[in-house]
Protein backbone atom coordinates (compact mmCIF):
# COMPACT_ATOMS: atom_id res chain seq x y z
CA UNK A 1 0.00 0.00 0.00
CA UNK A 2 1.61 3.44 -1.23
CA UNK A 3 -0.31 6.58 1.17
CA UNK A 4 1.18 9.98 -0.13
CA UNK A 5 -0.05 13.15 1.36
CA UNK A 6 2.10 15.47 -0.20
CA UNK A 7 1.48 19.45 1.41
CA UNK A 8 4.46 21.40 -0.94
CA UNK A 9 7.73 20.40 -2.62
CA UNK A 10 9.72 23.29 -4.00
CA UNK A 11 12.77 22.82 -6.19
CA UNK A 12 15.20 26.05 -5.00
CA UNK A 13 12.49 29.41 -4.98
CA UNK A 14 9.89 26.99 -7.16
CA UNK A 15 7.30 25.56 -5.38
CA UNK A 16 6.45 22.51 -7.95
CA UNK A 17 4.48 20.91 -5.95
CA UNK A 18 1.00 21.83 -4.26
CA UNK A 19 -1.04 19.38 -2.43
CA UNK A 20 -1.25 15.90 -3.59
CA UNK A 21 -2.44 12.84 -1.85
CA UNK A 22 -3.79 9.64 -2.53
CA UNK A 23 -3.23 5.94 -1.79
CA UNK A 24 -2.96 3.34 -4.29
CA UNK A 25 -3.53 -0.71 -3.24
CA UNK A 26 -1.54 -4.07 -4.57
CA UNK A 27 -2.35 -4.84 -7.48
CA UNK A 28 -3.66 -1.19 -8.31
CA UNK A 29 -1.87 0.74 -11.35
CA UNK A 30 -1.96 4.57 -10.94
CA UNK A 31 -1.36 6.44 -14.04
CA UNK A 32 0.27 10.10 -13.42
CA UNK A 33 -0.44 12.44 -16.52
CA UNK A 34 -0.09 15.95 -17.52
CA UNK A 35 2.47 18.22 -19.47
CA UNK A 36 6.39 18.44 -19.59
CA UNK A 37 8.02 20.10 -16.72
CA UNK A 38 4.65 19.96 -14.33
CA UNK A 39 6.13 18.32 -12.22
CA UNK A 40 5.86 14.19 -12.44
CA UNK A 41 9.06 13.33 -12.52
CA UNK A 42 9.66 15.59 -8.65
CA UNK A 43 6.83 13.35 -7.44
CA UNK A 44 8.16 9.85 -8.31
CA UNK A 45 11.21 11.06 -6.98
CA UNK A 46 9.62 11.85 -3.58
CA UNK A 47 8.05 8.60 -3.71
CA UNK A 48 11.02 6.52 -4.12
CA UNK A 49 13.04 8.16 -1.12
CA UNK A 50 15.40 9.75 -3.75
CA UNK A 51 14.04 13.16 -2.71
CA UNK A 52 13.32 14.01 0.71
CA UNK A 53 12.99 17.74 1.00
CA UNK A 54 9.15 18.19 0.87
CA UNK A 55 6.41 19.08 3.10
CA UNK A 56 4.49 16.32 4.01
CA UNK A 57 3.97 12.60 4.65
CA UNK A 58 4.63 9.82 2.05
CA UNK A 59 4.46 6.24 3.50
CA UNK A 60 5.68 3.43 0.68
CA UNK A 61 6.69 -0.28 0.94
CA UNK A 62 10.39 -0.98 1.14
CA UNK A 63 10.87 -3.15 -1.61
CA UNK A 64 10.53 -0.47 -4.83
CA UNK A 65 11.88 -0.95 -8.29
CA UNK A 66 11.95 1.64 -10.62
CA UNK A 67 12.14 1.89 -14.60
CA UNK A 68 13.27 4.94 -16.61
CA UNK A 69 12.94 7.13 -19.62
CA UNK A 70 16.41 5.62 -20.61
CA UNK A 71 16.95 1.45 -19.82
CA UNK A 72 20.09 2.59 -17.30
CA UNK A 73 21.84 -0.55 -17.69
CA UNK A 74 25.30 -1.22 -16.63
CA UNK A 75 26.93 -1.61 -19.56
CA UNK A 76 30.06 -3.78 -18.66
CA UNK A 77 28.17 -6.47 -17.43
CA UNK A 78 26.27 -8.99 -19.23
CA UNK A 79 22.51 -8.83 -19.53
CA UNK A 80 22.08 -11.72 -16.87
CA UNK A 81 24.30 -9.92 -14.88
CA UNK A 82 22.65 -6.50 -14.75
CA UNK A 83 20.03 -8.86 -12.58
CA UNK A 84 22.16 -10.69 -10.41
CA UNK A 85 24.49 -7.84 -9.24
CA UNK A 86 21.95 -5.41 -9.13
CA UNK A 87 19.54 -7.42 -7.55
CA UNK A 88 21.01 -10.16 -5.85
CA UNK A 89 18.84 -12.70 -7.37
CA UNK A 90 20.23 -16.03 -7.97
CA UNK A 91 21.63 -16.82 -11.53
CA UNK A 92 18.37 -19.33 -12.26
CA UNK A 93 16.31 -16.81 -11.00
CA UNK A 94 17.83 -14.34 -13.27
CA UNK A 95 17.36 -16.70 -16.31
CA UNK A 96 13.57 -16.93 -15.44
CA UNK A 97 13.10 -13.26 -15.49
CA UNK A 98 15.16 -12.96 -18.76
CA UNK A 99 12.97 -15.79 -20.17
CA UNK A 100 9.88 -14.06 -19.26
CA UNK A 101 10.88 -11.00 -21.22
CA UNK A 102 12.32 -13.06 -24.12
CA UNK A 103 15.96 -12.38 -23.65
CA UNK A 104 16.32 -15.89 -22.47
CA UNK A 105 19.05 -16.84 -25.63
CA UNK A 106 20.83 -13.24 -24.77
CA UNK A 107 21.79 -13.45 -21.39
CA UNK A 108 25.33 -13.26 -21.74
CA UNK A 109 25.24 -10.21 -24.08
CA UNK A 110 26.81 -6.89 -23.06
CA UNK A 111 23.41 -3.91 -23.05
CA UNK A 112 25.70 -2.52 -26.23
CA UNK A 113 25.10 -5.81 -28.14
CA UNK A 114 21.01 -5.76 -27.88
CA UNK A 115 19.07 -3.64 -29.54
CA UNK A 116 16.93 -0.72 -28.06
CA UNK A 117 14.18 -2.89 -27.72
CA UNK A 118 15.68 -5.62 -26.15
CA UNK A 119 17.30 -2.84 -23.68
CA UNK A 120 14.08 -1.99 -22.88
CA UNK A 121 13.03 -5.38 -22.01
CA UNK A 122 16.54 -6.11 -19.75
CA UNK A 123 15.14 -3.04 -17.70
CA UNK A 124 12.25 -4.38 -17.46
CA UNK A 125 13.24 -7.89 -16.11
CA UNK A 126 15.99 -5.90 -13.82
CA UNK A 127 12.65 -4.01 -12.45
CA UNK A 128 10.32 -7.33 -11.95
CA UNK A 129 12.80 -9.77 -11.04
CA UNK A 130 13.81 -7.47 -8.14
CA UNK A 131 9.71 -8.54 -6.64
CA UNK A 132 9.36 -5.45 -5.71
CA UNK A 133 6.32 -4.40 -3.52
CA UNK A 134 5.82 -1.04 -5.19
CA UNK A 135 6.91 -0.10 -8.80
CA UNK A 136 8.05 3.68 -10.21
CA UNK A 137 7.72 4.11 -14.19
CA UNK A 138 9.00 7.51 -15.11
CA UNK A 139 7.61 7.26 -19.23
CA UNK A 140 9.16 4.10 -19.93
CA UNK A 141 8.27 4.30 -23.22
CA UNK A 142 9.29 7.20 -24.46
CA UNK A 143 10.78 7.99 -27.83
CA UNK A 144 10.15 4.20 -29.28
CA UNK A 145 8.23 3.66 -32.08
CA UNK A 146 4.89 2.63 -32.11
CA UNK A 147 5.73 -0.74 -33.07
CA UNK A 148 7.81 -1.30 -30.25
CA UNK A 149 5.59 0.69 -27.54
CA UNK A 150 2.98 -1.76 -28.18
CA UNK A 151 5.47 -4.68 -27.87
CA UNK A 152 6.92 -2.68 -24.64
CA UNK A 153 3.06 -2.23 -23.16
CA UNK A 154 1.63 -6.12 -24.06
CA UNK A 155 5.09 -7.00 -21.93
CA UNK A 156 4.41 -4.99 -19.25
CA UNK A 157 0.35 -6.04 -18.85
CA UNK A 158 1.51 -9.29 -18.68
CA UNK A 159 4.00 -8.66 -15.97
CA UNK A 160 1.72 -6.17 -13.89
CA UNK A 161 -1.16 -8.97 -14.57
CA UNK A 162 0.52 -11.28 -12.59
CA UNK A 163 1.99 -9.69 -9.78
CA UNK A 164 0.18 -7.77 -6.89
CA UNK A 165 2.22 -4.63 -7.37
CA UNK A 166 0.88 -0.81 -6.55
CA UNK A 167 2.32 1.13 -9.45
CA UNK A 168 2.95 4.55 -10.60
CA UNK A 169 3.11 5.10 -14.24
CA UNK A 170 3.94 8.72 -15.31
CA UNK A 171 3.02 9.51 -18.65
CA UNK A 172 2.27 11.89 -21.56
CA UNK A 173 0.84 9.32 -23.45
CA UNK A 174 -3.28 9.50 -22.16
CA UNK A 175 -3.50 5.80 -24.45
CA UNK A 176 -0.39 4.18 -22.32
CA UNK A 177 -2.14 4.82 -19.30
CA UNK A 178 -5.70 3.68 -20.47
CA UNK A 179 -3.47 0.65 -21.33
CA UNK A 180 -2.18 0.37 -18.10
CA UNK A 181 -3.70 2.47 -14.77
CA UNK A 182 -6.72 1.27 -13.13
CA UNK A 183 -6.81 4.57 -12.25
CA UNK A 184 -5.50 7.94 -13.78
CA UNK A 185 -4.93 11.17 -12.37
CA UNK A 186 -3.67 14.65 -14.16
CA UNK A 187 -1.21 17.04 -12.84
CA UNK A 188 -1.82 20.25 -13.90
CA UNK A 189 -1.21 24.31 -12.76
CA UNK A 190 2.13 25.17 -10.49
CA UNK A 191 2.54 24.42 -8.35
CA UNK A 192 1.12 21.09 -9.67
CA UNK A 193 -1.71 19.59 -8.30
CA UNK A 194 -4.29 16.65 -9.25
CA UNK A 195 -7.07 18.22 -11.18
CA UNK A 196 -9.64 16.23 -10.40
CA UNK A 197 -11.28 15.10 -7.32
CA UNK A 198 -7.78 13.26 -5.38
CA UNK A 199 -8.59 9.24 -6.11
N1 LIG B 1 17.32 20.10 -10.31
C1 LIG B 1 16.44 21.04 -10.66
N2 LIG B 1 16.72 22.35 -10.48
C2 LIG B 1 15.82 23.30 -10.81
N3 LIG B 1 14.60 23.05 -11.29
C3 LIG B 1 14.28 21.77 -11.50
C4 LIG B 1 15.16 20.70 -11.20
N4 LIG B 1 14.55 19.54 -11.50
C5 LIG B 1 13.34 19.87 -11.98
N5 LIG B 1 13.17 21.21 -11.98
C6 LIG B 1 11.96 21.93 -12.43
O1 LIG B 1 10.85 21.40 -11.73
C7 LIG B 1 9.72 21.33 -12.59
C8 LIG B 1 9.18 19.91 -12.61
O2 LIG B 1 10.12 19.05 -13.26
P1 LIG B 1 9.80 17.52 -13.54
O3 LIG B 1 11.03 16.92 -14.10
O4 LIG B 1 9.24 16.94 -12.30
O5 LIG B 1 8.67 17.64 -14.64
P2 LIG B 1 7.99 16.48 -15.51
O6 LIG B 1 6.52 16.68 -15.40
O7 LIG B 1 8.52 15.16 -15.11
O8 LIG B 1 8.49 16.86 -16.96
P3 LIG B 1 8.78 15.91 -18.25
O9 LIG B 1 7.43 15.34 -18.64
O10 LIG B 1 9.30 16.90 -19.27
O11 LIG B 1 9.78 14.89 -17.85
C9 LIG B 1 10.18 21.82 -13.96
O12 LIG B 1 9.74 23.13 -14.14
C10 LIG B 1 11.67 21.72 -13.89
O13 LIG B 1 12.26 22.72 -14.69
Amino acid sequence: MISVSIDSKSIGDTKVLGRVSFEISEGETLAVVGPSGVGKTTLLRVLAGLDTEFEGQVQVPEHCAMVFQEPALLPWRSALQNLTLVNGVSDAAARAALGEVGLRDLANRFPGQLSLGQRRRLSLARAFSAAPDMLLMDEPFVSLDAPLVEEMLELTESLLASRSIATVFVSHAMEEAQRLATRIVRLTGSPAVFEDPAP
